[in-house]
């Protein structure tokens, strides 16, 4: 019996395209300028010696500047960028840039399931500060209050199995007890691995994709 639902963002509740398009290149835009005004402020000093220690070489700050760009080019997974992006979006939220993109099926099927009394969970490789900006910024309002924890790359990289297993640990749950939610095979398998139940969201696929996942283009055809 489910008891808890998890889910991604990107491609899951929320569109590709607003991560890649509106979020993306909005952090990649005003990282220079962020780092250079804000680089000796204790939080952000903290992820830039965080990220000098992932190059494992000594760089100056526009060096450090050109690897996170980089980075966001080539859409690493790295812990201090997904940190350092969320820090630049709360100031896009603030000032109205962009709001959070959510599909109107996943905003009415998680009031729905929090409503029945299913916990709901985050799981993104987007920072939990991020992750909270996003969902307290929608065109629905602030859906913050729906969901019971958020969880990014600080528990493992969504494509290792250990990383489900360290949030059923977490939520104390059975893994079979857990649904996760995403639009990326190797995260299900990953998941599917360490005994959660899954399904797979293909909403910009016209043909169904080879996998062991049910697959599902909203958020409205999920069976508990
Ligand atoms: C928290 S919103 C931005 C999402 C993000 O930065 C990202 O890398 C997408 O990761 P996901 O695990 O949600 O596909
Ligand atoms: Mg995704």
């Amino acid at each position: 019996m489910i008891k808890a639902i998890v889910t991604d963002i990107e491609g899951t509740t929320s569109s590709l395209s607003f991560v890649k398009d509106v979020l993306f290149p909005y952090a990649r835009r005003h990282l220079p300028d962020f780092i250079r005004q804000y680089g000796a402020e204790p939080a952000v000093a903290e992820l830039l010696a965080d990220a000098r220690g992932l190059i494992g070489s000594a760089v100056n700050d526009e060096q450090l500047i050109d690897q996170f760009i980089a980075w966001i080019d080539s859409d690493q997974k790295i812990t201090p960028l997904k940190s350092l992006q969320g820090l630049i979006w709360a100031h896009g939220y603030s000032q109205g840039d962009f709001k959070g993109h959510i599909y109107a099926d996943a905003a009415g099927q998680l009031q729905a399931f929090h409503a029945q009394g299913y916990r709901l969970y985050v799981y993104s490789s987007g920072s939990v500060y991020a992750q909270k900006l996003l969902f307290g910024h929608t065109e629905y309002g602030d859906l913050t209050p729906l969901f019971s924890g958020y969880f990014d790359t600080h528990i493992g990289a969504k494509q290792e199995i250990g990383s489900y297993q360290r949030i059923a640990e977490q939520l104390q749950l059975a893994p079979d007890e857990i649904l996760f939610l995403s639009d990326i095979l190797a995260e299900l398998d990953a998941a599917a691995q360490a005994g959660f139940q899954t399904y797979w969201l293909v909403r910009e696929q016209n043909a169904k994709l080879a996998g062991p996942h049910r697959q599902i283009g909203s958020f409205d055809q999920i069976q508990l």
